[in-house]
């Protein structure tokens, strides 16, 4: 099975649903799918991934993230990360 990695944030649940929902539709057409919340950082590695990444995240306050995915946005917009950082990542939200 191909494999690929879905990564999601959510404050009230619903991304958790749509990416539970994609992880199901992902075996029937045979894909699996590493189902992760984006806080859990010691499970996935986007330094080293290789697969595709989906990112299912939804927004609050006024365009706010999920707080949840605080930390890792506020990883991802450090200033001093080389530009090509995640050049390596294939991926969607
Ligand atoms: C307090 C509140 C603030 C929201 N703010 C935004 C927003 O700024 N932009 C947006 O596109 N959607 C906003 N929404 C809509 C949510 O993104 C939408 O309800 C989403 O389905 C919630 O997903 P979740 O259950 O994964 O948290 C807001 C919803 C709530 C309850």
């Amino acid at each position: 099975m191909r494999r690929f990695l879905l990564l999601y944030a959510t404050q009230q649940g619903q991304a958790k649903a749509i990416a539970e929902e994609i992880c199901e539709q992902a075996v029937v057409h045979g894909f699996s799918a590493d189902l992760h919340c984006i806080s859990e950082s010691s499970k996935y590695d986007l330094k080293t991934e290789t697969a595709p990444l989906v990112v299912v995240v939804s927004t609050t306050g006024t365009g706010d993230p999920p707080d949840t995915a605080r930390k890792f946005v506020k990883e991802i917009q450090n200033q001093t990360l080389p530009v090509d950082f995640f050049a390596h990542l294939r991926y969607g939200r």
